[in-house]
């Protein structure tokens, strides 16, 4: 049985660090309360608060080694923490994308067979969740003969087979390039949309992120920064990270974002402008570290 949640230690962690945009208690999905996980002996995230409501699209963001994958591994109780709790909502189902799942090149393995690895699916079901992907044709091609971003179409067909309730991709638009990445988080957003179920995504591509998601998170061994799209990169421990690259990539996500155009005449050429009147004029979230806290 999951631990309950422990209202006491997340309203102690408050009073250290300002209101959060996580959802209401009632209505989240997974709830961790403090947080600290430690592997190999080292901490490696700690003090961490985080909800996951349902159907929202929520992107970690971070620098290599920052913890976004264990915090992934967390969510969905693969890592246990030393300290703080994690609940999810009981029977909640999830789909997991890891990061990397190594595949024999030399095993002949068709999409249709290794839909049904570890768990044995219905052909209708594989059918359907290779319909939802895009790739209704593909069942019986050999895995090695799929492109990279046909590939990570299949895992995440697999990942839908359990009608989850919240997807889980760790990074996975790695292996493609940009417009192969814009695509993956336009059939994500379908995905959400028909699906209804809440998206959890590791990402580093900073510019898509902008305009894909309904909350990010800025995770460097604890959750630094949170919000809207806009509001986390304005964040001065964002642009820390990051740098200030993302400005194009912002007044993009306000340009499409925030406005029909009034102005009537046809521009005739390519540009982005970035409009005052973007919505996002609340302060960015700051968490202050918690301190560094022994298992
Ligand atoms: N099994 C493990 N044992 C010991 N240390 C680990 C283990 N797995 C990860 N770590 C360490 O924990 C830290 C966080 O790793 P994690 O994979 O969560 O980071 P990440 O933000 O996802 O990194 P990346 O962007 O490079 O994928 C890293 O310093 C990593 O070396």
């Amino acid at each position: 049985m999951p631990p309950s949640p422990n209202p006491a230690a997340a309203a102690e962690i408050h009073l250290h660090a300002p209101p959060s945009t996580d959802p209401p208690a009632a209505e989240a999905l997974i709830r961790l309360a403090g947080v600290t996980v430690a592997l190999g002996g080292r901490p490696v995230l700690h003090g961490v608060d985080l909800a996951v409501a349902p159907g929202e699209i929520l992107t970690v963001l971070g620098p290599n080694g920052s913890g976004k994958s264990t915090l992934l591994r967390t969510l969905i109780g693969a890592v246990r923490p030393a300290r703080g709790t994690v609940w999810r909502r009981p029977g909640l189902r999830l789909g997991y994308v890891p990061q990397r799942l190594a595949i024999d090149a030399t095993m002949p393995l068709t999409v249709d067979r290794f839909l049904s690895l570890p768990v044995r699916r219905p052909r209708a079901d594989k059918a359907a969740a290779l319909a939802e992907v895009g790739l209704g044709a593909l069942g019986r091609r050999q895995l090695t003969e799929l492109s990279g971003g046909q590939f990570q179409r299949v895992l995440l067909a697999r990942a839908l087979l359990g009608r989850p309730e919240v997807l889980l991709l760790d990074e996975p638009t790695q292996a493609l390039d940009q417009p192969g990445t814009a695509q993956f988080y336009r059939l994500i957003a379908d995905i959400r949309a028909r699906l209804g179920c809440a998206v959890v995504m590791v990402s580093h591509d900073l510019h898509v992120v902008m305009s894909a998601s309904d909350r990010v998170i800025c995770v460097n061994g604890h959750i630094c920064c949170e919000g809207t799209p806009a509001v986390v990169s304005s964040a001065p421990e964002y642009r820390a990270l990051f740098g200030l690259g993302t400005a194009g990539a912002l007044a993009l996500y306000r340009h499409a974002h925030d406005h029909g155009h009034d102005h009537a005449h046809d521009h005739g050429h390519d540009h982005t402008h970035d409009h005052a009147h973007d919505h996002a004029r609340e302060a960015p979230r700051s968490r202050a570290a918690a301190p560094e806290e022994t298992p």
